[in-house]
């Protein structure tokens, strides 16, 4: 589940007549995510989305990522950027949360993506990319390489309780990566976590980008090493699935293109990925008291996917 802050229908009522969204119809909390509040809210006018933003969001981080969405939707890009209320806010408090009321998006997300999905996907992330070339705000990425190390460190060796050496398998993988980790590469605005529950499609078509709270900048061709490693293997991660790779990498190119070096570079760049998905999982699985209502994702998923790109390299994105 994802519903941490529960919004009485009264509340509710009262912070709808801010905005010209009609009036309260229904409001159900809604399963999916991990990380904020979500409700499908249905007025007299039409569907939204309430979020109230949890733990990882920062409030002060909530006008770059509207900003972002203003910038993408401008550019008709499949993006729910938020409402605003009738004096020109996005960003508001409700219960006690930062909130924002949200264009709803149709379409599902796909758990086995096909080839023809990943394709119709990796398009979308290349045309977000082109969309993004004159996109100038910056957010510096809180998940980035640089707190790899200290997240590592604060799980420490309660890693080993999940599996045995662990802290050090990690540790040894991280140095490897820091060490060979390009410099000089296209940097950008990324999603930075565009993983199959981000895409809503309809059919093999890419009808929304959702869930845009850890976009920031960072080396543009590390989005497309985590969305490879979220779309290209089975869950648990202990298969390529070549077919899906190919098809996300093609999708990719011929929509916007993949410089020399980005494609030299994602054999390391997606070896970082999995580190970063490992540990915010690890640190979850860990912290997260086993009775909480919200579903934990299994960090060796992320332990093997890592495994499989340092036995294939380059041949990993062919
Ligand atoms: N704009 C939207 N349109 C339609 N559905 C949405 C939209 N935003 C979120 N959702 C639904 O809410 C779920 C959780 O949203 P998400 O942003 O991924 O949450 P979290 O940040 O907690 O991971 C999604 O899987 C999707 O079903
Ligand atoms: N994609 C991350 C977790 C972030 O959750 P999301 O629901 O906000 O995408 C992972 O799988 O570890």
């Amino acid at each position: 589940m994802a519903v941490y802050t529960r919004v009485p229908t009264e509340t509710l009522r009262d912070f709808l007549t801010r905005f010209d969204a009609g009036e309260l119809r229904s409001a159900k909390g809604i399963a999916e995510g991990v990380e904020n509040s979500n409700y499908l809210v249905d007025t007299t006018t039409g569907r939204f989305i309430l979020t109230l933003y949890e733990k990882r969001v920062s409030a002060e981080d909530l006008p770059f990522f509207m900003a972002l969405l203003d910038h993408l939707a401008a550019r008709d890009q499949p993006v729910p950027p938020a409402i605003a209320d009738r004096a020109g806010r996005e960003i508001h408090e409700l219960a006690g949360r930062p909130a924002c009321l949200i264009r709803f998006l149709p379409g599902v997300s796909v758990t086995r993506p096909t080839p023809a999905q990943a394709r119709s996907a990796g398009a979308a992330l290349g045309r977000m990319h082109a969309a993004l070339g004159d996109f100038d705000r910056v957010r510096p990425n809180s998940m980035g390489l640089e707190s790899w190390r200290p997240l590592l460190d604060r799980c420490g060796g309660d890693l080993d309780r999940i599996a045995p050496d662990l802290f050090a398998r990690i540790d040894t993988a991280l140095a490897q990566v820091t060490a060979a980790w390009p410099a000089g590469l296209p940097r950008s605005a990324i999603h930075a976590d565009l993983f199959p529950d981000n895409v809503l499609m309809l059919g093999d078509e890419v009808t929304g980008l959702i869930d845009f709270y850890f976009a920031c900048t960072d080396l543009r061709a590390l989005d497309l090493a985590i969305m490879h490693g979220a779309w290209a293997f089975d869950d648990a991660g202990r298969t390529l699935e070549r077919d899906v790779s190919h098809a996300l990498m093609a999708g990719y190119a011929e929509a916007f293109g993949l410089r020399d070096d980005e494609r030299a570079a994602l054999p390391v760049l997606a070896r970082g990925a999995c580190i970063r998905f490992f540990l915010t999982r690890a640190w979850d699985w860990l912290n997260t008291p086993a009775d909480a209502m919200v579903t934990r994702k299994d960090p060796l998923a992320y332990l093997r996917r890592l495994e499989i790109y340092e036995r294939l390299g380059e041949e990993a994105f062919a």
